[in-house]
């Protein structure tokens, strides 16, 4: 297993150019099962999910090729409908497969995914969002088994939480459904519209997705299509907070503002000077004090629960007190320990951690226990004395692409390490 060997004390300063995001590219590679030809993704990330994603759709029976960051798909040669529990539980978002596949084939097996560190991570939305669609649903030997007689039916569907994976899959199985389906409480997050973009692209009449509320005119077949992933909006947060709580001044390349204005807000908060771009957001922190700032996770528009963690190493180096308060999963707090075996000044009151001022951070061998938890304790490494060690990073490598080379080049001293 590897570890990250980080020296910290340095700052951070240079340009660091963003990848393509892992959560729009994994149902974006799954929507291709729903074409019957090739698709062609551009500014693909090469993460160990996507590595994943490519693994179950062979297994389904794609083509595969890579060309650098582009990623074709043939749709065109899926002949099997089983995603099994050895791919699906290295990746939850493996459950995208089932929309598209009983939509197109009338048949899927998917395994379920079962919960993670962050929560228990129910799929109840998903398979009840299909069931109104006239889908045969049922949960047996660990399996979600998915039927319908001709195709799916279009339906009035209300998800009573906000959901990204649900609104995710039913709306990839509406666009092969017969009839008008209406997904209301949708989840508003910019790769919802990444991914509605690729369906239309596909031959799919959908509208209003990156609203509450949209509307899927089912059509009878999709082809492939040509798309490009939107950048990392998460990976361009935690760049942008690694600078801040380094006091360096950092320049994101390849991103868009946009979709990160409540991130933007937030560093604006902690006394961060910001600037962006037209595709590109600058961070500068150098001779200036951080703030701490009170977090809520809220879904888009809100602030993102991908950039909790990040934001909670950040209140541990700035000055003052503020709260982190996490509404969306359950058990999101995991670096909490990790980061108070550094010498952090936090406490946990149930969803909420309480960020006093702390006296000084040191370098501790950590454990990494998901993803965003990996990124704040690589970050707090940086800045903390002396030598942080962090173990399990393959929860890193699911979502960051060479984070280390890419750390590096902006001065952090970080190694992967084998063991
Ligand atoms: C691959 C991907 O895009 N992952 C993102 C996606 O995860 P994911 O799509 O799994 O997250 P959801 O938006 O579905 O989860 C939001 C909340 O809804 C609950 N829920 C969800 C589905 C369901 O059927 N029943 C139910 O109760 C979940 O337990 C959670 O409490 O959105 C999360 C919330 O922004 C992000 O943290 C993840 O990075
Ligand atoms: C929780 C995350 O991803 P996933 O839903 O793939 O576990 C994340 O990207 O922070």
């Amino acid at each position: 297993m590897d570890q990250f060997v980080i020296q910290g004390g340095t700052t951070l300063a240079g340009e660091v150019t963003i990848s393509g995001a892992k959560n729009a590219a994994l149902p974006i590679l799954f929507a291709a099962l729903l074409g019957e030809g090739k698709s062609r993704f551009s500014n693909v990330p090469h993460l160990r999910d996507i590595g994943t994603t490519e693994a179950l759709l062979k297994t389904l029976g794609a083509e595969v090729e890579w060309d650098g960051d582009t990623l074709e798909i043939n749709g065109a040669t899926v002949n099997n409908v089983l995603a099994p529990y050895d791919l699906v539980k290295q990746m939850r978002a493996s459950v995208l497969a089932l929309g598209p596949l009983v939509a197109r084939f009338g048949n899927a097996q998917v395994s379920l995914p079962g919960g993670c560190a962050i929560g228990a991570r129910p799929v109840d939305l998903h398979i009840s969002g299909l069931e109104k669609m006239g889908a045969t649903i049922k949960v047996e030997n660990g399996y979600i088994h998915a039927t319908t007689e001709g195709r799916l039916r279009g339906a009035e569907i209300f998800m009573e939480t906000v959901s990204v994976g649900a609104t995710e899959n039913l709306l990839m199985a509406a666009t092969l459904a017969d009839g008008k389906t209406v997904l209301e409480n949708a989840a508003r997050e910019p790769e919802i519209i990444n991914l509605a973009q690729c369906l239309v692209a596909m031959g799919a009449k959908i509208s209003g997705a990156g609203s509450s509320r949209i509307e899927v005119e089912g059509v009878e077949h999709l082809s492939g299509c040509e798309h490009k992933i939107l950048p990392d909006r998460i990976e361009t947060g935690t760049f942008l907070v690694a600078a801040a709580m380094a006091k360096g001044e950092v320049l994101c390349k390849n991103t868009d503002y946009h979709s990160l204005e409540p991130v933007l807000e937030k560093l604006r908060a902690a006394n961060a000077i910001v600037e962006v771009n037209d595709d590109s957001i600058y961070v500068d922190m150098r001779q200036r004090a951080l703030k701490a700032v009170n977090i809520k996770t809220m879904p888009h528009p809100g602030f993102p629960t991908d950039m909790q963690a990040q934001f909670t190493a950040l209140n541990v180096v700035a000055e003052g007190s503020a709260t982190i308060t996490e509404t969306i999963f359950e058990n999101r707090f995991m670096h909490v320990p990790e980061l108070q075996r550094m010498g952090a000044n936090i406490r946990l009151e149930g969803n909420t951690a309480i960020c006093g001022d702390t006296a000084s951070l040191s370098g501790a061998q950590v454990m990494a226990t998901d993803l965003r938890a990996s990124a704040s304790l690589i970050l707090t490494g940086i800045v903390a004395t002396g030598e942080t060690i962090v173990d399990r990073i393959y929860h890193v490598d699911r979502g960051y692409q060479k984070i280390e080379d890419k750390l590096s080049r902006l001065g952090a001293n970080i190694k992967r390490r084998k063991t």
